[in-house]
């Protein structure tokens, strides 16, 4: 490894800085700008997620990440390495679980791990190959040809692939699209048991459920370019809107509301008011139905998810 000095900043996994690429015109079809001058830091220890709509960038920025795609232009440093002076320690610091199932049919998944280690460069002493199937739960499996696995047993030895290096950083492309609810969980265990152990953790998911649950910073882009990155915490609660929904059992006339809040009734009867919670605190609705003489039996706040926070970001004129 190279000499601690020749890292550029050591507070971010990833630093990238107006990343452009630009796919060439092929069969007709015009040259595509999938990426139009992105700037990204991905802070060390995190569990970062990478959204955006079909068409995003999202790939085309892992694979640039993973020395799969060449940039057009800007800047990528990795682990505090620049891709274009240190290609070598910036390709050792990440590894990448891809979306595909590109393993190779007639290797056994222990044959899979030797294989990838060595194309690392992996010294066979600093292997850890039978940790990895442990890891992953393919001991039993070890010896089998691959192509007797399961889809799910793949997507794990490509974890383990991912992962034969030691990377500091994990990347996880959409890992969970299609996998049954145990390998969600397993996978999900694994991510968060590699993340304590000081690993950062980039993923790209269509789950927004998902990227709320696991990922303390998101960012998400859209068209070639970065539309927002904060905590998740923050974007969730940067939407500034509740919704107080109650039972007012028989009554149904509206009452008269403070000012700014949007009342609906549901279709199940109960009356929906939102509100700026930052702007009027709840207990001026419930004095405002009290007033009116409305009961109130029951109360249940909803508040804005990932999902509302995307659509309101990423909705086309
Ligand atoms: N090899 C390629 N040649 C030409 N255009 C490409 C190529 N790869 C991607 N694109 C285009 O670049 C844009 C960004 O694609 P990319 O795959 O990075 O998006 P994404 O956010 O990963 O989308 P998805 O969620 O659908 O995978 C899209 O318009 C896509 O059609």
């Amino acid at each position: 490894m190279p000499a601690p000095q020749d890292r550029i900043d050591a507070a971010n996994a990833i630093e990238i800085r107006g990343l452009t690429k630009t796919y060439a015109a092929s069969g007709g079809a015009a040259p595509k700008q999938a990426l139009k001058g992105l700037d990204l830091s991905i802070p060390a220890g995190s569990i970062f997620g990478l959204l955006g709509p079909n068409g995003a960038g999202k790939s085309t920025t892992i694979n640039i990440l993973a020395g799969l795609v060449r940039k057009t232009a800007g800047k990528v440093s990795i682990w505090g390495f620049d891709q274009d002076v240190n290609p070598r320690q910036s390709r050792a610091a990440i590894g990448v679980m891809p979306q595909e199932l590109n393993i190779d049919p007639f290797l056994s998944p222990r044959a899979s791990l030797e294989v990838q280690a060595g194309l690392y460069g992996v010294p066979k002493r600093e292997r850890w190959t039978d940790d990895l199937l442990e890891l992953v739960g393919l001991t039993e499996q070890a010896e089998s040809y691959s192509r007797h696995l399961s889809g799910g047993m793949k997507r794990r030895l490509l974890l383990a692939k991912a992962l034969v290096h030691r990377p500091q950083i994990l990347v996880l492309d959409e890992p969970t699209a299609g996998v049954d609810i145990q390998l969600r969980e397993m996978l999900w265990r694994n991510v968060r048991r590699l993340n304590e152990q000081g690993m950062t953790i980039i993923l790209t998911t269509h789950y927004l459920e998902e990227a709320e649950e696991m990922c303390d910073r998101i960012a998400i882009i859209d068209r070639g370019e970065l539309i927002l990155c904060d905590d998740t915490s923050a974007i969730l609660g940067r939407a500034d809107s509740k919704t107080l929904v109650i039972d007012t059992g028989d009554a149904r006339a509206l009452p008269q509301l403070p000012e700014g809040v949007r009342a609906e009734r549901r279709a199940d009867g109960r009356l929906a008011l939102s509100y700026a919670p930052s702007r009027l605190p709840a207990d001026a609705m419930i004095d405002a139905l009290r007033a009116a003489g409305m009961p109130i039996r029951d109360v249940t706040v909803e508040t804005p998810d990932l999902e509302d926070a995307f659509v309101r970001l990423t909705s086309r004129p």
